[in-house]
């Protein structure tokens, strides 16, 4: 039997943390503020439904990689804030996964509104 009470109080924890990400992080800030730019573009040049789910897809995706980057980083500072060479790696290659997921992000962005501006530019 699915506890329904359990599931929405889950779903309340999870909307404190996007809020808290959106909120406190410097990173996530500026990737908010990079999605409502694509999103206003994206508008103004009329996307295709495709198009705009490769968006969305690549949105989500830089997203979550940020959450669970920040989440891991407040676990590391937990464990130690002295200098260690683990935490380190640690954080470096949770860094490196948003780094990866925000390069992506950025060439489907190009492929997208790439020719689509070039056209525009050429009217
Ligand atoms: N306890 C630690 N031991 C070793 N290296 C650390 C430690 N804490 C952070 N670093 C390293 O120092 C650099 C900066 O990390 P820091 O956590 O200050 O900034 P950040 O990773 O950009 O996070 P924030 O978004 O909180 O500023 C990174 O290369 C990280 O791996």
């Amino acid at each position: 039997m699915i506890n329904l009470p359990k599931v929405l109080r889950s779903f309340q924890f999870a909307g404190q943390g996007i809020i808290d990400l959106f909120r406190y992080e410097n990173n996530a800030k500026v990737h908010l503020l990079v999605a409502v730019v694509v999103v206003a573009l994206g508008s103004w040049l009329g996307l295709s439904a495709t198009e705009w789910a490769l968006i969305c897809t690549q949105v989500g995706l830089v997203w979550a990689a940020e959450g669970f980057n920040t989440a891991l980083e407040k676990l590391c500072n937990r464990v130690t804030t002295q200098h260690d060479p683990l935490i380190k790696a640690a954080k470096d290659l949770s860094a490196a996964a948003v780094l990866i997921l925000g390069i992506t992000a950025v060439v489907v962005g190009l492929l997208i509104f790439g020719p689509k501006l070039i056209l525009m530019y050429n009217e």
